[in-house]
């Protein structure tokens, strides 16, 4: 921990100080609560000044409370009449308090209240223990706000000048246009102002980690030439009350000065959370951050000319005050790019590194289903990284397969020497995951398998469809299930000893289950009904909550049951039925550890697939309709041209 962090810190010293007077504090009270000279005291006693007097054997002290106020000499205390006094052992004072004519008088031996005069020398320093122990949780907590509070605010708030353009932003062609119009207003908002056009005070992107939400921004300033101003929302979450209003304030005066210019506020949500939402209630620090951001963003007018443009992954838990019209009214989803998105931003990222000729990375694209940007980045670094540790001078498709399982599962454990009998039973069990997989019928492609360890895995199953898909079908999330229960089953029919390996599978099946169940609608004995909300405040502890009997909870939980076990069967069934096959691949696999898509496809040359489904019914009352969907047009075209080339062939 960084000590002079803390001691610039001025809550700290206020602490201290406060400890170390409360150290001093009973001495310096003592001086004050009347102590009189042994000779004035015996003095008093004798001259009949005194009503009631306590004498403590243990201290040496004599407590006295006299008949009237008096002004004993050097103790000024006005109309007090309680002083003390030390005396020398001796039964001299116990003479003096005899002979006194009192009203009062205790004596009370050894007993000398020391439990309470410990107390006294404790209590600080249980408090200085307690004022590390706190700053101890906060630098653990990862906050440390303790130590940043005293640091300067305009280094929370940076103000950058940003290179970058919308031609480094690739595949998000949808947000770069809506973002557009905010530079064209950034660089001539007189023009707009012209024409009485309203402009947006607040543009909100969302969407998951790493899809180059703040690329953007920046791009935005950058295309227009304006101050880029960034603060993330967790840096106003401080522990003192008030701080995060007034670095907003700040915040918005710098770029206004400026302007124009943009504000970027990063991870919104963590302040502008729905009020009252979260553990314990409201939160008023947060509250009062998000009234004050609200209440700039009203300030605004036509010839602020700031934008202010936020970032979140949880738009759901936003306070819908922040999404009133002359709020973040914009609002641009930035989505993880498809295939053609991810082959742009490959290009963007691979300018500047060399490439062997026959790279192709719409290939790279094709393999990298559901990778973000900055996945991408990553990847390409990663390659590159590759490539130099090995001394070649060109990226190939070696490093980047090898980068690509890196970024998704983590660096190889080549070093981890795996028993036989364990390789054997990773062997099974993925050979189980890919045979069940090439057995059904609405399957992608198995593309690789491997029994390499990575990561947490001992082993995967890549299934990559040849485009990007944007829905799911019921056969597919039943087809899905069974090759997840592959392995595990794979196991169970082979060594008749399942392993833990299958975890996590087994959870995959699972939450597959249980949305068919109550979100898609795709059980017959619960039907098209929404179970639950899903806005479920999870990052908070909150569960999704429940907003159903438990009768139908029983329900639900019968049926996911069902689904896992047909599942379970189908695999079975599958594995059975092609158990020769699945020995090849389990030996090939321990032969080579990986095997690509060829390879797979050798192995799984007489397959018996498993046969389609039945049709299924919502409901027993409503039958099949045998009539498909209508031909498309271009399926029309295709059908002419056929019976074309038949009747070319049959001339
Ligand atoms: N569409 C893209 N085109 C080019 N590069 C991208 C793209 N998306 C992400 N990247 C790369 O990933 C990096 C991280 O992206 P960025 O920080 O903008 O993501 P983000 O959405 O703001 O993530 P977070 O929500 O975690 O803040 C960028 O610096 C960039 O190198
Ligand atoms: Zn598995």
């Amino acid at each position: 921990m960084n000590a002079k962090k803390i001691f610039n810190s001025w809550i700290v010293w206020v602490l201290l100080g406060a400890a170390v007077l409360l150290i001093f504090l009973p001495t310096l009270l003592g001086g004050n609560n009347g102590r009189i000279d042994t000779s004035v005291g015996m003095q008093l006693l004798k001259d009949d000044k005194v009503s009631e007097a306590k004498i403590f054997d243990g201290e040496q002290r004599v407590d006295l409370t006299l008949k009237e106020p008096l002004n004993v000499a050097g103790v000024d205390k006005g109309k007090n009449v309680s002083f003390y006094y030390s005396f020398p052992r001796g039964t001299q004072v116990v003479d003096a308090v005899d002979n006194a004519n009192l009203t009062g008088y205790t004596d009370q031996p050894v007993q000398n209240n020391w439990f309470l005069s410990m107390l006294g020398v404790l209590i600080p320093f249980i408090l200085i223990a307690g004022l590390f122990w706190f700053i101890l949780a906060r630098s653990q907590g990862g906050g440390s706000k303790v130590m940043q509070f005293g640091k300067s605010r305009a280094k929370l708030i940076t103000k950058d000048m940003p290179q970058v353009t919308f031609v480094d932003v690739a595949g998000a062609d949808e947000a770069v246009e809506e973002l557009h119009e905010i530079k064209e207003f950034l660089r001539e908002p007189g023009k707009f102002q012209a024409v009485g056009a309203k402009i947006p005070k607040g543009v909100l992107l969302y969407g998951p980690p790493g899809t180059g939400k703040t690329l953007l921004a920046k791009a935005v300033a950058g295309e227009a030439g304006v101050p880029f101003y960034s603060i993330s929302g967790s840096d106003f979450v401080e522990m003192f009350v008030g701080v995060g209003a007034s670095r907003v304030r700040d915040l918005f005066e710098q770029a206004k000065t400026n302007s124009p210019a943009i504000i970027f506020v990063d991870e919104i949500d963590a302040v502008g959370r729905h009020r009252g939402a979260g553990i314990g209630g409201g939160n008023d620090e947060r509250e009062q951050t998000l009234n004050q951001l609200l209440v700039e963003m009203d300030g605004f007018d036509a010839t602020t000319n700031v934008i202010l443009i936020a970032a979140t992954n949880r738009p759901d838990v936003l306070d819908p005050a922040l999404l009133r019209p002359g709020r973040f009214d914009r609002q641009i989803p930035v989505e993880a790019p498809d295939m053609i998105g991810r082959e742009q931003i490959l290009k963007v990222h691979a300018q500047g590194k060399p490439m062997a000729t026959n790279v192709d990375l719409k290939a790279v694209a094709k393999k990298t289903p559901g990778y973000t940007g900055a996945d991408l980045a990553n990847v390409l670094n990663e390659a590159a990284l590759l490539t130099a540790r090995s001394n070649a001078q060109l990226i190939d498709d070696r490093a980047l397969d090898e980068a690509i399982d890196r970024v998704m599962a983590g660096p190889q454990k080549r070093s981890r020497l795996m028993k036989e009998h364990e390789r054997k039973i990773t062997a099974y069990h993925e050979g189980g995951h890919a045979l069940v997989a090439a057995a059904m019928r609405q399957t992608a492609p198995v593309t690789k398998v491997t029994i390499l360890p990575r990561g947490r895995a001992l082993g995967y199953t890549m299934v990559v469809p040849d485009d990007d898909k944007y829905s799911v079908t019921r056969n597919e999330l039943l087809d899905q299930m069974a090759y997840a229960m592959g392995g595990r089953v794979a196991e169970e029919i082979v060594f008749h000893d399942p392993s833990t390996g299958a975890s996590n599978d087994i959870e995959k099946a699972t939450a597959t289950a249980r949305k068919m169940v109550t979100d898609y609608g795709m059980s017959e004995r619960v039907g098209a009904v929404k179970l639950g909300s899903s806005s479920g405040d999870a990052m908070y502890g909150q569960a999704a909550s429940r907003d159903y009997s438990d009768a139908m909870a029983n329900v639900v939980d019968e049926e996911v049951r069902s689904l896992i076990d047909t599942a379970h069967d189908e695999a079975y069934a599958a594995l059975t039925e092609n158990r020769h096959v699945l020995d090849r691949l389990a030996l090939a696999l321990l032969e080579h550890e990986t095997l690509n898509q060829k390879e797979i496809e050798e192995i799984f040359h007489d397959l018996v697939k498993r046969p389609e489904r039945e049709v299924w019914l919502s409901k027993d009352t409503r039958p099949v309709h045998s009539e498909g969907p209508v031909l498309s047009p271009k399926e029309i075209a295709g059908q002419q041209q056929d019976a074309v080339v038949i009747e070319k062939a049959g001339e």
